[in-house]
């Protein structure tokens, strides 16, 4: 009988904070199913993005409770990775209310290494210009909050490294 009690991951941040690339290789180490948070967005946000316009709060209710599904369902089977630009307190509440354990790697750092490496990509739909209004919006996850916070300077596997080292460190106290 499937319990909601899996831990579903969200790796959170602002556009190109690596979300997609350190979350990917997070579900391989820890053989569980990965989302794609774009994925859930409707064409509209895409286009609305893809031109150059942010997203708004009621742009991104629909999302974000779309997300919250995929959450759910993963929590009651073997858990999951979900990247979520998750940018606001509120959207993350949201998400932490979907299943019974919910945990972010909030991927945060230096907002010039951000735009570069957004300039430097290429097939990607989010312009550039954009990366301003994502840390405007930006709350940060807070010691409250479920999770860590990670420095998106490291490499990939340095942030899964520790990432995993957390995880581990939670269950232990978990089990005391
Ligand atoms: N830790 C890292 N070290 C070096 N390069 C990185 C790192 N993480 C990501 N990158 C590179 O930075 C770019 C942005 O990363 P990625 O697409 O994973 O970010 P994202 O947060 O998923 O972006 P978006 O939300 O816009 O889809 C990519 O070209 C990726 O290869
Ligand atoms: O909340 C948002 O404004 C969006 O989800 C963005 O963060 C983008 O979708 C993403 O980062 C680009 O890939």
């Amino acid at each position: 009988m499937p319990h909601a009690t899996e831990t579903v991951i969200v790796v959170m941040g602002v556009s190109g904070s690596g979300k997609s690339t350190v979350a990917t290789l997070l579900a391989e180490r820890l053989n569980v199913p990965f989302a794609e948070a774009d994925e859930f967005h409707p064409p509209a946000n895409i286009a609305k993005m893809r031109g150059g316009h942010p997203l708004t709060d009621e742009d991104r209710w629909p999302w974000l409770r779309a997300l919250a599904g995929w959450i759910s369902e993963r929590g009651m089977r073997d858990g999951g990775v979900v990247t979520c630009s998750a940018l606001k307190r509120e959207y993350r509440r949201l998400l932490i209310d979907a299943s019974a354990d919910v945990w972010f790697l909030h991927l945060a750092g230096d907002r010039k290494l951000i735009a570069d490496r957004m300039r430097h990509r290429s097939g990607h739909f989010m312009p550039p210009e954009l990366l301003d209004s994502q840390l405007a919006d930006l709350e940060p996850l807070q010691p409250g909050e479920p999770g860590m916070v990670a420095d998106l300077a490291a490499s990939p596997g340095q942030i899964v490294t520790d990432a995993l080292d957390a995880l581990t460190a939670r269950a232990k106290e978990t089990d005391q």
